[in-house]
Parts: C-alpha cells; sequence; structure tokens
C-alpha cells in the first residue's frame, strides 16, 4: 500500500486535473499548455508558434500511440542532476493522461524536511538513499504515474528492481550543457554539487564529470535512452541548448514506443487471436501458393486445440 504522501498526491492531482475539466489531458488545451511551459526561455529566436503547433500535435498523436501499449505501466525518468527530469516528466505525464511525481518531493515530505539539502545536512546521503527507496518502492505498486527520481537513485540495484515494473527513459544531456544549466540555478538545492566557489560552472562541470563517471554504466540499466546530441544533431542544431522540453518530449515517447514495440506482445488473449489464427490456416488451404514465411508447416490444417496451444505459448 502506497504511503500517505504518495496517495495524498495523487487524489490532488486527480483533483486538480477533473477541477480544470481536461485542460492537461491530451486534446484541446494541450497547446495553451505546451506554450506555458516552453513560454519564452527555450529556442528563442525560431518561428515559434509554428514549431508549437507542430510540436504540440506530434506530441499528442505519439502519446495516443504509445498509451495503447503501456498498458498502464510507470515511466521513470533518470539521469544526472539537471537533465531535464521534472520539466520532462510533467509534460509527459500531462500528455498521457498520467500523475507527476518528483522522487525528491515525496522524501522531503516522508521525512517532514523542507529540501533535500536540509535532509543530507542534518542527517546525512544514506539517510536520503534509504527514504529514496523506500519511496521508489511504493511508486512501483502504482499504475499510470510519470516519476522523475532523484539523479542518484541509479545507483541502488535495488531501485531498478522496482523501477523496471515500468519503464526507464534515461535523460542524457551532455555535461557542459548541465553545468551551463546548474549555474544558471545555482546550487543550492542540489547538495552534491554545493560548494563555495568563485566560477560556478566550473565547479559543476568538474563534479558532475567525477559523477557521471560513477554512475555511467547504471544509466545505461534504463530501457531507453534519450541523448540530446543526437536528436539536435536530427534536427540540425550544433548545441542542445535549442531544445526545447517538447522536442525531449517526443523524442523520449518514440523511444519507449521503440521499446514496447520491441518487447511487448499484444495485449491479446488466446480467445481474441484465435479467428485470425485460424483464417489463416484456412486461407493457406484454398491458396498454397501464398508466399507467407514458413507456409510448408501451415499447409495442413491443425486442429483448434493445436492453434489454441500454440498462441498460448506465443503469448507467453
Ligand atoms: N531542454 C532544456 N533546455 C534548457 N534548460 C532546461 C531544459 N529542461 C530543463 N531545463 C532547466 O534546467 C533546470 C533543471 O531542470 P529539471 O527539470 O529540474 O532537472 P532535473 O529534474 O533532472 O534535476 C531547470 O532550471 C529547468 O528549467
Ligand atoms: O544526483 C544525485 O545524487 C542527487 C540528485 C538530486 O535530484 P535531481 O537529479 O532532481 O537534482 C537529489 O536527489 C539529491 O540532491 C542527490
Amino acid at each position: 500500500m502506497p504511503c500517505l504522501g504518495v496517495r495524498r498526491q495523487i487524489a490532488d492531482d486527480q483533483a486538480r486535473k477533473c477541477g480544470i475539466a481536461g485542460l492537461l489531458r491530451v486534446g484541446d488545451g494541450l497547446l495553451d499548455q505546451i506554450g506555458k511551459l516552453d513560454e519564452g526561455n527555450f529556442k528563442k529566436g525560431h518561428d515559434s508558434l509554428h514549431n508549437s503547433v507542430d510540436e504540440a500535435l506530434l506530441l499528442k498523436r505519439k502519446s495516443e500511440e504509445v498509451l495503447f501499449y503501456l498498458n498502464e505501466r510507470c515511466i521513470y525518468l533518470v539521469g544526472m542532476m539537471g537533465s531535464g527530469k521534472s520539466t520532462v516528466a510533467k509534460i509527459l505525464a500531462e500528455v498521457l493522461g498520467y500523475s507527476f511525481f518528483d522522487s525528491d518531493k515525496l522524501v522531503e515530505q516522508a521525512v517532514g524536511m523542507p529540501s533535500v539539502a536540509q535532509i543530507f545536512k542534518v542527517h546525512s546521503e544514506a539517510f536520503f538513499r534509504d527514504n529514496e527507496s523506500s519511496v521508489l518502492r511504493d511508486l512501483s505498486s502504482m499504475r499510470r504515474l510519470v516519476v522523475a527520481t532523484g539523479g542518484g537513485a541509479v545507483i541502488r540495484p535495488v531501485n531498478w528492481k522496482y523501477m523496471k515494473k515500468g519503464l526507464s527513459v534515461w535523460l542524457d544531456v551532455p555535461l557542459d550543457a548541465l553545468a551551463r544549466r546548474i549555474a544558471q540555478v545555482g546550487t543550492a538545492s542540489r547538495p552534491l554539487l554545493d560548494q563555495p566557489s568563485s566560477d560556478p560552472y566550473t565547479a559543476a562541470f568538474s563534479k558532475l564529470s567525477m559523477l557521471a563517471e560513477q554512475r555511467g554504466e547504471a544509466y545505461a540499466n534504463a530501457d531507453a535512452r534519450v541523448s540530446l546530441e543526437e536528436i539536435a544533431a536530427k534536427q540540425g542544431h550544433d548545441d542542445v541548448s535549442k531544445l526545447t522540453p517538447t522536442d525531449i518530449a517526443i523524442e523520449a515517447l518514440l523511444k519507449i514506443e521503440n521499446f514496447v514495440t520491441e518487447h511487448s506482445k499484444p495485449n491479446s488473449t488466446v480467445d481474441d487471436l484465435l479467428p485470425s489464427l485460424h483464417a489463416l490456416y484456412s486461407f493457406q488451404q484454398f491458396a498454397p501458393s501464398w508466399n507467407v514465411r514458413g507456409r510448408q508447416s501451415l499447409l495442413r490444417s491443425p486442429s483448434i486445440q493445436q492453434e489454441r496451444s500454440f498462441l498460448k505459448q506465443w503469448l507467453q
């Protein structure tokens, strides 16, 4: 049973969604919503209205396609501090009609402290990590969530056990872009980077490089990788800072789609598929020259029991 904080946040989230009559759902309000998320901060000087409309429609279409395969599974975003997990997770939650959670915020609620920085200071990193694991365990029993995890959640194998109940997506952002973002917003909320320095960019870059080296392998456990360098190259940019959170959310949906379509069997039962298989065998009998792979083995129609047992094995 999820902890009280998680349940309360879900209830608030559902009420918020109902209260504004689907504005946050895929549909009419999506363009407004994306406009606000990308507002002025990203892709300045572009033909932004046109881009926003195209992007919003693509996002809507992709989210509808992905929803079919997701089958209510949760999505976990992993990546270094500042990689945009919370920003992108909110967009994904909105277009999919899922609830958004930030695991750092849930740890703060569970411990009863206002910030992760304070938890590190008053208790310890290990105490924070224990609570982070408990939060991920609670979330793993739920459906239809998009979770922005803390950047270090990937280092404990048990957290992967929880995240593998859903789908994990690694936001892979070049270190210099991360250091630029962190230098801009400051390090007060990120205790692992918070050290006095006259050059915040260089200090953040060197600490992030160290962490990335330690964690490189761990992030690669994710089911899907969204590389900002790859998206920029596809779009013909030489700099990842030109990418909007919507661009990144669309790529995340494409990568999720690739993963789920490669790894999942259709959400069907033997009874759903039996008529199609039977029709295929019958057709094969009347049109033996039909060129399908393995047609030799189809030439003699099997019994219904054989068809059932074939489908049962295939669906497992
Ligand atoms: N695509 C982006 N381009 C530029 N800045 C971004 C982008 N995505 C997020 N940011 C900014 O980077 C900072 C960190 O983003 P956030 O979503 O909080 O990252 P995380 O949850 O991974 O720590 C925020 O100030 C956010 O506005
Ligand atoms: O990388 C890390 O070890 C951490 C990342 C932070 O979350 P964000 O990735 O959301 O900044 C937060 O969990 C804590 O400061 C530790």
